[in-house]
């Protein structure tokens, strides 16, 4: 495997692959990461990865200082996966200069739920994406659906915007407990580890209460996150949405059986932990 940390480099190395199949990550990489990389494989050649911890999608107060780093461990764990190219550059390299072009999603599907409570989160998240698409020009990319808003958002922009990248969304990789494996999971205490699966709980009993109808949904998602305050968490938001565009559904939209999502973001301690379910 290369390490590459220019643009430059990685232009020469990658010149008339049409097939690449790329993998953005933060790094941290843990066994969804690396799932991740397998699905890659079947859908290209070469796989490409990327670590970069991307400050613009960090808002002033969250974790960018904090966010686990582990280039070396990481770069062992991909070279086993087969990956071809690790794409590592520094922020100079990749922001030399102010950041003034940036990629917006639509404020409907962009300002809601995660982008409600980390304003400027997809904003970072599709101007980054962009970039790197530009700089590894992928046939093909894979998205965890453990991040279900940045997946669909994602998908929207590249085909909005006619980009030559098809989006791969791959399952939530989880623990035997059910937590979803996730880099912020190394800031859990002992004690916080062992509450951490009550997270993917709730999203199954919030997922069987709408399955049986017998409460309105605004009930099941009150009393959902009500159940998570009482043992000690601080909940964003538990939402039940369509799958298709994320909002909420009406009562035809229940009465046809629309496809649903559930999803979660809630704090424990000072980490906060995002999940969904498809029901
Ligand atoms: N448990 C998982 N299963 C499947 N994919 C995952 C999982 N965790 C992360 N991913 C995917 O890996 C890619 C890179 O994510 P990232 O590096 O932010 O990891 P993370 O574990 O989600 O970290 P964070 O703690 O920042 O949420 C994203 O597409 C993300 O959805
Ligand atoms: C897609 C991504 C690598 C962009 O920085 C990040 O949001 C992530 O790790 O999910
Ligand atoms: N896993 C998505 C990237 C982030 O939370 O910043």
């Amino acid at each position: 495997m290369k390490i590459i940390t220019s643009i430059e480099d990685l232009r020469d190395q990658l010149s008339g692959q049409l097939r690449t199949a790329f993998v953005p990550t933060m790094g941290s990489l843990h066994e969804g990461h690396l799932s991740l990389m397998r699905l890659a494989r079947k859908h290209g050649d070469p796989v490409v990865a990327s670590i970069f911890v991307n400050r613009l999608q960090f808002g002033p107060n969250d974790d960018f200082e904090r966010y686990p780093r582990s280039l070396e461990a990481d770069a062992e764990k991909l070279a086993r996966e087969g990956v071809y190219v690790l794409f590592a550059p520094s922020e100079k390299e990749l922001y030399p200069e102010p950041q003034e072009y940036r990629v917006q999603p639509p404020d409907n599907l962009g300002n809601m739920l995660e982008g409600e409570f980390r304003p400027g989160f997809f904003n970072g998240v599709c101007t980054v994406i962009t970039k790197m698409f530009s700089c590894v020009q992928p046939r093909v990319a894979v998205f965890g659906k453990k991040d279900y808003q940045q997946l669909m958002i994602v998908r929207n922009m590249t085909r909005q915007l006619a980009m030559p990248t098809e989006i791969v969304g791959a399952e939530t990789w989880r623990a035997d407990d059910g937590l979803a494996l996730s880099s912020r999971n190394s800031y859990l205490s002992a004690a916080e580890r062992d509450e951490a699966p009550a997270l993917f709980h709730c999203l199954n009993t919030v997922a069987d209460n709408v399955r049986t109808g017998r409460l309105p949904i605004a009930e099941v998602e009150r009393s959902a996150m009500a159940s998570l305050a009482q043992r000690g968490w601080k909940p964003d938001y538990i939402s039940v949405r369509k799958r298709h565009d994320l909002l909420a559904p009406d009562a035809a939209d229940l009465e046809a059986g629309t496809p649903l999502v559930v999803l979660a973001a809630a704090r424990l301690g000072t980490t906060r932990l995002i999940d969904n379910l498809e029901i």
